[in-house]
């Protein structure tokens, strides 16, 4: 039975990083809000995705940066503790409870509701308890979905779905390290788990079915990770199909069946394959869309083909940028259109306008934390060929920086920008190599600042620091 109606400003469905910072501006703005979760309020980010994946990644950087010092590789012999990486990770997933989110909500004013959203028509939710108990939800003003992806598995591999695959949730959450991991996907998530779990000590087998690793990146970032994987001990395979999947019993070894025949063992298998939107079951035919669907949106985050403006979807689901920090800019956008709508304010959805998330097509920055670690913003040069731009690249060897040389013995990397030739600014940055996270900001900031480059020329990175490496990046964009 479904209670009378609740009336709220703004109803928030899903509280991952997205949700929880549309209800904070909402709220900060005087709007009555609710987050309405139905797992973990905090999302997959928190608890199956960035956080854990990071903490179990960043003792293996740890361990690099030293071994790679003459001086202090003599003091650190020995291999990774487990167990002790193992428990710092499941500190950072607050063994997997969310008490503390959820004070956060609270302290910042904002209701939550625990079940499952749907929408149920313009500006209603209902949200379905554990009991089966169903509330109605009403907004004056805006429903946002902010649901998140899911992974997804091939359809099309005989035996998979009864191996019982490891997907991002048994990756990132694995109580005990697998004495033999298969990883299907040379993506984002297959390079970093790879790098995670054979640091940890398993045998790993990277299975790619391309010609090369991170294929939406600038070629070199995917060469030098293999390089990296293949030096740590990764078996790492291009243009290697999985044909079908066998796990006896319904336990004990898993054997993968490849394209030409051949049997692999695993204790494990990964699949790395990509998302999917958590769509499949949110109402979205009470609106008018179809069910399982991204959804798309304009630039200020209101979905498309639904009247009023009244629903935004923001984060993973909207497909714009699958990213935590994006997910956090749109949510920052979304917020502000709501309330904007709400006073009867115009919005400003000019390129960069306080209403429009620019930044996902033309800035948005990603740090893949493999070793080598890749920091990359904007256009690779292939994409901004792709967009009809007028570019030209420079690269320069990041172990011929003075910085980086200090930073570790027989320092490797590389870096290159894309230069737009016609406004004279960067529009793409990546930088590959030890400790080259930090350096990305910069060439976010020149990137998103849309910084002439006769004015970047005036930045003067300190020495000796691995960001000297914008001199010989900006001699050769003047040429
Ligand atoms: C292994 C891995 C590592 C990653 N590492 C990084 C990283 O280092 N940096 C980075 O920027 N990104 C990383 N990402 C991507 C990042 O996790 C996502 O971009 C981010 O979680 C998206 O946030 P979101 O709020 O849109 O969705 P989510 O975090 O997925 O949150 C969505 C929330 O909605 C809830 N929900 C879904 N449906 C309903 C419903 N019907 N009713 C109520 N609640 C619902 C879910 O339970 C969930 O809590 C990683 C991803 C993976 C898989
Ligand atoms: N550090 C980070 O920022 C970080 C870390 C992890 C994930 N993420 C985000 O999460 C998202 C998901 O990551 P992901 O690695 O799952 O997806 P992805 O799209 O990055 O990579 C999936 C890979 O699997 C391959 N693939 C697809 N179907 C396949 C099949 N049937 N057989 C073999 N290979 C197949 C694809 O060609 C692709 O290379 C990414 O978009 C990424 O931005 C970010």
């Amino acid at each position: 039975m479904t209670t009378a109606p609740e009336e709220y400003d703004v109803i928030v469905v899903g509280a991952g990083p997205t949700g929880e910072n549309v209800a904070d501006r909402t709220a900060a703005a005087g709007l009555r809000t609710v987050v309405v979760e139905s797992e973990l309020v905090g999302g997959e980010c928190s608890y199956w995705a960035c956080m854990p994946s990071k903490a179990l990644l960043r003792p293996v950087a740890a361990l690099a940066g030293a071994r790679g010092v003459a001086g202090a590789r003599e003091a650190v012999g020995g291999a990774l503790d487990p167990a002790a990486v193992l428990a710092r990770r499941d500190s950072f997933t607050s063994h997997w409870r969310d008490d503390g989110q959820v004070k956060w909500l609270r302290d910042t004013g904002i209701e939550l509701v625990r079940g499952h959203g749907r929408l149920a028509g313009e500006r209603k939710v209902t949200v379905e308890g554990e009991d089966g108990s169903e509330r109605l939800l009403t907004a004056r003003y805006a429903v946002a979905v902010c649901t998140g992806s899911r992974p997804v598995l091939p359809p099309d591999v005989p035996g998979l779905a009864e191996a019982r695959p490891w997907t991002n949730r048994e990756a990132t959450g694995s109580p005990a390290v697998p004495g033999r991991l298969a990883v299907v996907g040379g993506g984002v998530v297959g390079v970093e788990m790879a790098t995670a779990w054979r640091a940890l000590g398993s045998e790993v087998v990277l299975l790619v079915r391309g010609e090369g690793l991170l294929p939406r990146m600038e070629p070199f970032a995917g060469e030098l990770v293999a390089e990296g994987l293949r030096a740590a001990g990764v078996d790492v395979r291009f243009g290697v199909s999985v044909t079908a999947v066998e796990r006896v019993d319904g336990g004990g070894e898993v054997t993968l069946v490849l394209e030409d025949g051949e049997r692999l063992a695993a204790d494990e298998v990964l699949y790395a394959t990509g998302r999917a939107p958590r769509t499949a079951d949110v109402g979205l035919e009470q609106v008018g869309l179809k069910p399982g669907a991204w959804l798309d949106v304009d630039d200020s985050c209101t979905v498309l083909g639904v009247d009023g403006d009244w629903l935004y979807a923001a984060g993973d689901v909207n497909h714009r940028a699958l990213l935590t920090h994006q997910g956090k800019y749109q949510a920052r956008i979304t917020g502000a259109a709501i309330v904007a709508r709400a006073q009867r304010r115009p919005l400003d959805t000019a390129r960069w306008g306080a209403h429009a998330a620019s930044a996902d097509s033309a800035g948005a920055p990603q740090v893949v934390f493999t070793e080598p670690e890749v920091a990359a913003v904007g256009l690779t040069l292939e994409a901004a060929e792709r967009a009809g731009l007028r570019v030209t690249t420079v690269d320069h060897d990041l172990g011929a920086v003075a910085g980086a040389s200090l930073y570790g013995d027989d320092y490797r990397g590389k870096a290159r920008v894309v230069f737009d030739l016609d406004r004279q600014v960067l529009v793409g940055a990546s930088f590959v190599g030890p400790g080259v996270a930090e350096l990305l900001h910069s060439a976010t900031v020149a990137v998103v600042g849309e910084v002439p480059i006769d004015r970047l020329w005036h930045a003067v990175p300190a020495y000796p620091t691995i960001s000297e490496v914008w001199l010989r990046l900006l001699e050769g964009c003047r040429g």
